[in-house]
């Protein structure tokens, strides 16, 4: 692990490192923010997923987390999007919304994909570890969120795994990949021709196959070009409101699918997160 920059943000430290990833056979970047409270002992860890075409650092330099981070004690980690190096694969034609930077947190199980994109278990098992072995960071306390194919990957992850989140949100997500044009295609090539394979990784379906409950919070901009062909909130709602699933939508007017929508927001879900992480500690 090599640390690549460190740089002093709220009292606390902005972060980002380089390693060698098992799990996708190639060295990533990751960002984290650890608060100032981290100098004292383990804190709460928040996963950020981002969209298609991002690095490790959209999110630290554009959504102005890191006050609400450091208020609230919770340390962020900002993974890449994709696996990355001159030996991955990607879009043959350089597409922005497939290959590197649009790994879609899947597992890949189609060649050449399958040789490194395996996204999901680096977000869910690989990371975990090796945060928990270099920093102060508790990550049984734990919670997941991202923005637009991150909100996908973001309530993927967390519905499949919700012993290990406490919370999920998402700004703008994806909430039907089997259903739009950017899923269909990425699945498409990730995954295969098998249609029943894709649904382990839509929220609609995963929610409909009877997903536990876990809180829920998605943020969505009214006035995003995305909205109606490829994130369909509307599926979400319908999903939730056929199941009897709770989650809070929010359907923000004058918004659109940009950073700008994300910082206004940021501190809600850091706020809301940050309440179900403190819970699961009086829970104890
Ligand atoms: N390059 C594209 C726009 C791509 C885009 O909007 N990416 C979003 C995520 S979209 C869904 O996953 C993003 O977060 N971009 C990074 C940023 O810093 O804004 C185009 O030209 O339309």
């Amino acid at each position: 692990m090599e640390t690549i920059a460190n740089n002093r943000c709220f009292e606390g430290e902005q972060l980002r490192l380089a390693h060698r990833a098992e799990s996708l056979g190639c060295d990533m970047h990751f960002s984290l923010y650890l608060p100032p409270g981290a100098r004292a002992g383990n804190v709460p860890l928040l996963y950020w997923l981002s969209g298609l075409t991002c690095t490790d650092e959209n999110f630290v330099q554009k959504a102005g987390a890191q006050r609400y981070a450091a208020e609230h004690g919770v340390a962020i980690v900002a993974p890449d999007t994709s696996p990355r190096g001159d030996e991955v694969a990607d879009d043959p034609e350089g597409a922005w919304d497939f290959g590197l930077g649009a790994g879609f947190y899947v597992n890949a199980t189609e060649a050449p994909w399958s040789r490194h994109y395996r996204m999901y278990d680096y977000i869910s098992e690989e990371l975990p570890a090796l945060l928990a072995r270099h920093f102060p960071v508790d990550t049984e306390r734990a919670s997941i969120f991202g923005h637009s194919m991150g909100g996908h990957g973001a309530l993927v992850i967390a519905l499949r795994n919700p012993a290990h989140y406490q919370s999920v949100s998402a700004f703008a997500p994806i909430v039907a990949p089997t259903r739009c044009p950017w899923g269909e295609k990425a699945l498409g090539h990730y995954l295969g021709p098998d249609r029943e394979a894709w649904k382990n990784y839509d929220t609609c379906e995963l929610i409909r196959a009877g997903a536990l409950q876990l809180p829920m919070l998605v943020d969505q901009g009214e006035a995003d070009n995305f909205l109606e062909e490829q994130l369909k909130t509307e599926l979400l709602e319908a999903t939730c409101a056929d199941t009897g699933y709770e989650a809070t939508i929010r359907r923000q007017p004058g918004y659109d699918h940009s950073y700008f929508f994300i910082s206004s927001f940021i501190g809600s879900h850091i706020a809301f997160h940050a309440r179900e992480l403190e819970k699961s500690v009086s829970d104890d």
